[in-house]
């Protein structure tokens, strides 16, 4: 190691000191810190700089060196014996002793380590994908070679898989903690363009430098050159290379391969460093071992560095074309490939895609909603471009091609061009509440229409909503499924599946520059044989865990002070903040573009006026207006933190993604948590903006005129449905009133729309149901049942006998709840008195504190302190009974939030899942777990456990006794009480 820095910077030197070598060194002006006094600056470059969202790079699984060498994906094969051995990982424990020489190591740099639970969680999950996420047991933040030595190597004494982690925009999967535990490698810090040397057409960076950003530079530069590999705007090179990216520059330049990346260094396992190849463009000495780090995923080693090749700036123009299907579209493609023209990119985009340009893209035109064509020609002037575009016309024109449009100028080359690039976010915003499962696959060009064709069918035949647009001149193209539910989840998988399989019988790839990550792993040994996947497993040293990291997009929503809507979680961490304002410049560009589409998607955004469709650099305040019914979001504001000489309850936090994944450690916690205090975190769940969308929702329902809200109060009988002004529940048994306000909206209506099932709402809140509501209630549904799926078995009983009791359609008393508590509440006064919860589990989450459990056996209230995506999970009174007791619905309440907390309005969002109106609230002693528990208990609590009322008869009761104008004294009180009755 020691060594190549030697031999590296002597080279360096001498180049810089030549009168002859046009190399130029460059350092990112934002990291003064970082550079390193050898390398004398000569020229700031504009930053280059990604981490957010562009592709990944590498996960290393140290622990292979130990066990020999791990299997790249053969999870599927059938010859056994050739399926090597699994890794070996260290357990939790050696995750915590390499924590803790990684901090000793790292002693003087502070923004190197970082245990944030915030920090690890953004860095191992993603919303932008399907599968399942975890988090990372550390982060670390190198800043050159050696530091990822030092980490490799801790990595390896402890066994400890390593995940690097750069740009993030990989949509299989690839970048995910490890269950066991793993060390994440942010290559943000490694972010400094190194040399130029234009008279080579080469350029030496470090691989946290975004491709886009290097063409900046060179442009501001006034150097003739780009590197033309495109994949999203702010992949990073490491993650390029790791991918064998493409882009829409393929059908000219080819993909991310090694005439492009010349060569690299890269640390081994063992913490040795090399590098592939010298600088000269070509070499036949041996392997070319460059390559065999490209597209690897990360499974070799780290790469630390890297020199790519740079070609000509050539001047561009653009063409868009129609098509009456996209089999006469992609013949046409076929043809002007043979033309021979000087094309850059052919990018096809189907009539589902059109559609949503024309609905939520930024572009004047209105498009013909049918299959299309974007032409990207490149030429030496305007003659040859021109010649160009005539013979495509004619081609195009041959195979049905219609409104053909050439354009006139750069001006209308790029507004053309901008279609393309806003196409993936104006689809993604066509379906309410959705996300999308994005996926690639990849042909031989004249088996592209069949393959598009195909698949078209079979998606229209499962009802999921799936626009495709593709790079058609290499036969790739992309399928955005749009997915609400765990129902078309499971669809969506199979249609995913046939796709892949289809592309393979047509001698194709199942991804064409997506990569494998954990999505496409199962297709390896199909697409390549067993003796491929074989080979390349047995590298030496070889890694097998392929997991890529993405950035997910509410990180940056919750610290962007750019974004006005939403809500600031604070943290109580200097590094956090520093870090989140890094990426928060890092990676606006690409959030802030992926943000207004999701306001578009979800709240009728009409405008957004900001820079994100424009120059990174002027990243200036974003605005958004919104059409009727316009949202005043809870402002993005400072909140003060948590107070420090406030001690709150710890809760055991619990992995959503792990719970959903069978992971029985996970399970086990579950269950301690839920016997227990009965309370706990979730973390990892995926619907953190959808809790403070519905804020969003009570705050257009609270700013009514009072008359109006009160049409829709909740009335006195006993129904909790609708709206709740203020002072209209009692908080003790003194019958003082409450002094906050909310409004609920019934699971029925909600899953019902527009059908009423339960009762009438607001205006607003039916405008809200679709984009808001509805797809809030989908959400926590899925997650309750998940968990409830577990108690099931934990409890063990039959197979479904909870979530029979709970199901989908039965009408219940499960509901949203949506509160604002006033700021500045009297020191000591109740919020909401203390109660257990009704029904079987609510999700709660908060902005402030201010939510206290008395846990068992205490008779002091402690604090729950809200934590930055994490929900607050809560067993109530219904799962108590029917597990008879084993599972604690615990007594809570809420006070005025602590500290300078209290100064600001204090919101809140509840899901409550409630049995079926009439199932029957009696323990389940079917099991033989539940029943030896319940023979146990004191006959009065066993009393209180078996009302043997009906579940809504048991909520109308409580909610009844609540209501301030039923309460008659101390004994209205008693009578909203739950299952506390009989508690040791
Ligand atoms: O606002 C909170 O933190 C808790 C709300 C609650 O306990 C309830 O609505 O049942
Ligand atoms: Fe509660």
């Amino acid at each position: 190691m020691l060594r190549t820095t030697v031999i590296k910077s002597a080279y360096r030197a001498r180049q810089l000191s030549s009168p002859f070598s046009n190399a130029i060194s460059i350092y990112n002006r934002r990291s003064p810190s970082a550079q390193s006094p050898r390398f004398s600056t000569t020229t700031a470059s504009k930053p280059s700089i990604s981490t957010l969202s562009g592709q990944t790079i590498i996960l290393l699984s140290a622990a292979s060196l130990i066990s020999g060498f791990a299997g790249y994906s053969l999870a599927n094969r059938h010859d056994t014996e050739a399926v090597p051995r699994k890794p070996q990982y260290g357990s939790r424990e050696d995750c915590t002793r390499a924590v803790e020489e990684l901090k000793k190591t790292f002693a003087d740099d502070e923004d190197a380590v970082s245990t944030n639970a915030d920090d690890l969680y953004s860095h191992g999950f993603s919303v932008n994908d399907h599968h399942p996420g975890t988090s990372h047991t550390v982060v670390m933040y190198p800043t050159c070679t050696d530091d990822v030595v030092k980490i490799v190597k801790i990595a390896t004494k402890y066994r400890i898989p390593i995940i690097p982690y750069s740009g993030g925009t990989s949509l299989e999967g690839q970048f995910r903690g490890y269950s066991s535990g793993g060390i994440c490698l942010d290559m943000s810090r490694m972010n400094k363009i190194i040399e130029i040397h234009e008279a080579d057409s080469d350029l030496v960076c470090q691989p946290g430098v975004c491709w886009s950003d290097i063409n900046d530079t060179l442009h501001d530069q006034g150097i003739p050159l780009f590197f033309p590999l495109d994949p999203a705007p702010t992949a990073t090179i490491g993650g390029m290379l790791s991918t064998g990216c493409s882009g829409t520059n393929a059908v000219r330049y080819g993909t991310g391969k090694a005439e492009w990346f010349l060569n690299a260094t890269v640390v081994l396992p063992s913490g040795e460093v090399i590098k592939t190849r010298r600088r000269s463009r070509k070499s036949s000495a041996g392997f070319d071992t460059t390559k065999l780090f490209i597209g690897a995923e990360g499974t070799l080693g780290i790469v630390t560095e890297v020199t790519i090749r740079l070609t000509p700036v050539l001047p561009t123009t653009v063409a868009v074309v129609h098509f009456p299907d996209v089999r006469k579209a992609t013949e046409a493609v076929r043809e002007v490939m043979l033309s021979g023209v000087g094309i850059q990119c052919v990018e096809l985009m189907d009539d589902l895609c059109m559609h949503a340009l024309n609905k939520y893209g930024q572009s004047e035109n209105s498009w013909p909603e049918k299959d299309t064509l974007l032409f990207k020609f490149q030429g030496h002037d305007q003659a040859s471009l021109s010649e160009s575009g005539r013979v495509v016309e004619e081609i195009v024109a041959r195979h049905g091609g219609f409104g053909f449009k050439f354009a006139k100028d750069d001006q209308q080359a790029a507004d053309l061009w901008s279609t393309r690039k806003n196409a993936l976010y104006a689809c993604l915003a066509l379906v309410n509440g959705s996300r999308a499962w994005s996926t690639d696959v990849c042909v031989p060009v004249s088996k592209l229409s069949e393959l598009v064709y195909e698949t078209k069918k079979d998606l229209a035949s499962t009802g999921i909503v799936a626009p495709i647009a593709g790079h058609a001149g290499d036969g790739n193209f992309h399928a955005s499924l749009l997915i609400r539910n765990e129902e078309e989840l499971r669809i969506a998988k199979d249609v995913v599946s046939r796709m892949v399989h289809r592309a393979i019988a047509l001698d194709g790839t199942c991804t064409g520059e997506h990569g494998v990550g954990i999505g496409k792993k199962e297709y390896l040994v199909e697409e390549l044989g067993a003796g491929t996947t074989l080979l390349v497993s047995s590298i030496p040293g070889s890694y097998i865990l392929m997991i890529l990291r993405m950035a997910r997009r509410t990180d940056l929503m919750k610290v962007s002070k750019d974004i006005h809507y939403g809500y600031a979680f604070n943290s109580d961490h200097e590094v956090l903040k520093e870090r989140s304002e890094r990426r928060r410049t890092q990676g606006a560009r690409d959030a802030l573009f992926k943000d207004s589409i999701e306001l578009y998607r979800n709240f009728n955004v009409q405008s957004v006026k900001n820079s994100v469709f424009g120059d990174a650099r002027q990243r200036g305040s974003t605005e958004f207006r919104f059409q009727q019914p316009s949202l005043t979001w809870v402002p993005v504001k400072e909140l003060p933190e948590w107070p420090s000489n406030v001690e709150a309850h710890p809760l055991l936090v619990i992995d959503y993604q792990l719970l959903k994944a069978g992971d029985e450690t996970e399970i086990n916690r579950l269950w301690e948590a839920g016997t227990n205090l009965g309370f706990w975190y979730l973390k990892n769940h995926g619907a953190e903006q959808d809790f403070v969308a519905m804020w969003g929702m009570g705050e257009e329902v609270f700013k009514l005129p009072l008359e109006e809200k009160m049409k829709y109060e909740q009335g006195d009988e006993g129904l909790s449905f609708g709206y709740k002004a203020v002072g209209h529940y009692i908080v003790d048994a003194a019958g003082n009133p409450d002094p906050v306000e909310g409004v609920n909206v019934a699971k029925d209506d909600a899953l019902s729309y527009p059908k009423v099932s339960r009762r009438e709402y607001p205006t607003v809140i039916n405008e809200l149901m679709g984009p808001v509501v509805t797809p809030f209630v989908e959400k926590c549904v899925d997650i309750s049942n998940t968990m409830i799926g577990i108690f099931n078995d934990k409890l063990g009983l039959p197979e479904g006998a909870l979530a029979k009791l709970h199901g989908r359609n039965d009408f219940s008393a499960s509901e949203t709840r949506t509160i604002k508590a006033p700021a500045n509440l009297t020191p000591g006064k109740l919020a909401i008195g203390g109660h257990t919860d009704f029904g079987t589990l609510s999700l709660l989450v908060n902005n402030l504190g201010g939510l206290q459990v008395l846990p068992p056996g205490t008779s002091e209230w402690s604090y729950v302190r809200p934590l930055p995506g994490h929900m607050i999970c809560n067993v109530g009174d219904t799962l108590t009974m029917f597990s008879g007791g084993l599972l604690n619905s615990n007594i809570h309440r809420v006070v005025p939030p602590p500290g300078s907390q209290s100064k600001h309005d204090r919101w809140s969002q509840v899901y409550f899942t409630r049995p079926a109106d009439n199932a029957p609230l009696l323990p389940l002693l079917e099991s033989p777990i539940i029943s030896e528990a319940f023979n146990k208990l004191s006959p009065e609590r066993q009393a209180s456990l078996s009302p043997g009322v009906t579940s809504w008869d048991w909520f109308t009761r409580r909610q009844k006794n609540y209501r301030t104008k039923n309460h008659k004294g101390a004994d209205t009180w008693a009578a909203n009480r739950g299952t506390e009755h009989g508690r040791a």
